[in-house]
């Protein structure tokens, strides 16, 4: 698998690391890593303060800071609705962003940068579970398929630029994911935040029903974002090579299953209603993780305690 020798990334506390998109769920879960871990230099900036989709800006900001390693958490996110609402947002600013950040970060100097994907690049009716070899076999599913060309274009910039400069470009492919800082949305959001603010408001006014998109049926992988922060400094560390890695818990339920168990999470003692006008998405995505397994990475995060912890975290921070 290794085509390049990895650049170390660990011992070196004080290396300038650009965690970028700082602030969302996945960097700011990276950042809170690092830190633990004792990173000294982490260069962080809001989108306010630098819009990675304006390529002027990217350039020089990578031209004047010159970080020595890149995370790409930056990226414009949502849910089923959102991707099937903004295509042309989805495609056309995640490209601008990723194309913008490598190409920078290679120019500049960066030893290595990690890409971050995500599931919905496989074809919506992928062998289960999904391994990495299942890329650009099949179509994709439509209420993504923007989002995921973007995606499936970052892996590939990756890989040219491995190929062609020699490069330390890896890619990661994060399944669902949820925890602190997610963006709780009553429409854009993922299904899980989704939820918790949906039970969480109808407990609070003592609503007899809740809304519930979809039939219920489709499996979806859940992996809280601690766990994530881990697999990116264990990837940073550990691998260097072409192929992308699938990061999972390697654990599935159904949204209907989902939905009983945020209930009690949250308390709601009302009824659930499907909505089946809404989309149900891909029937299913669970990930094959073995090659990072095999790489010694494994999450430690169960479902049941990363929504108790992040209910814990909603309660405290949004629902104020
Ligand atoms: N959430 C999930 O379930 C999954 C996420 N991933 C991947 O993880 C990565 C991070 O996702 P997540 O943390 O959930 O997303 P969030 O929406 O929580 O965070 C994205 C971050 O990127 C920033 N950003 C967006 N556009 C720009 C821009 N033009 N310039 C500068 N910053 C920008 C956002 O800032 P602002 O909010 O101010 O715009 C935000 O801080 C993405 O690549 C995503 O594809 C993969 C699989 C699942
Ligand atoms: C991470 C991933 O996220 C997106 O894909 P998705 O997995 O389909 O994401 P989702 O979390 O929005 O929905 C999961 C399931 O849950 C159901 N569902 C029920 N009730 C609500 C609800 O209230 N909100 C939402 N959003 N979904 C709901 C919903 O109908 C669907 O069946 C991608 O677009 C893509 O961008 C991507 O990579």
């Amino acid at each position: 698998m290794a085509a390049l020798s990895s650049n170390s990334f660990l011992p070196y506390k004080s290396a300038k690391v650009f965690v970028a998109g700082h602030r969302g769920l996945v960097g700011a879960a990276i950042v809170r890593k690092l830190t633990q871990l004792g990173f000294t230099n982490l260069v962080l900036r809001s989108h306010a303060e630098l819009d990675l989709a304006r390529q002027s800006d990217v350039e020089a900001f990578f031209v004047s800071e010159k970080p020595e390693f890149v995370i790409v958490a930056a990226a414009k996110v949502g849910g089923i609705h959102a991707n099937n609402t903004y295509p042309a947002d989805f495609i056309a600013i995640n490209l601008q962003i990723q194309t913008n950040v490598i190409d920078s970060a290679y120019r500049n100097g960066t030893k290595k940068l990690l890409f971050l994907g995500s599931s919905c690049i496989y074809p919506k009716f992928a062998p289960q579970p999904i391994p990495e070899d299942a890329l650009l076999t099949g179509p994709l599913e439509p209420t993504n398929e923007w989002y995921a060309i973007a995606k499936i274009a970052g892996i590939k910039m990756c890989q040219a630029y491995r190929i062609q400069y020699k490069w330390d470009a890896i890619s990661g492919m994060p399944t669902n994911l949820y925890g602190p800082y997610d963006n709780f949305h009553p429409e854009n959001s993922h299904v899980l935040p989704a939820l918790m603010r949906r039970f969480h408001e109808a407990k609070v006014k003592g609503a007899k029903e809740v809304v519930v998109w979809g039939t219920g049926s489709p499996l979806r992988e859940f992996l809280h974002v601690d766990d994530l922060a881990d697999a990116v400094v264990f990837m940073m560390e550990k691998y260097s090579g072409l192929e992308h890695l699938n990061v999972g818990s390697g654990k599935e339920v159904t949204i209907k299953e989902l939905a009983e168990l945020m209930k009690e999470v949250v308390g709601f003692e009302g009824d659930l209603v499907w909505d089946s006008t809404k989309p149900d998405g891909t029937p299913r995505k669970l990930m094959d993780s073995s090659k990072l397994a095999s790489l010694g990475w494994t999450p430690k995060v169960s479902l049941k305690d990363g929504l108790a912890d992040t209910y814990k975290w909603y309660l405290e921070n949004v629902n104020l």
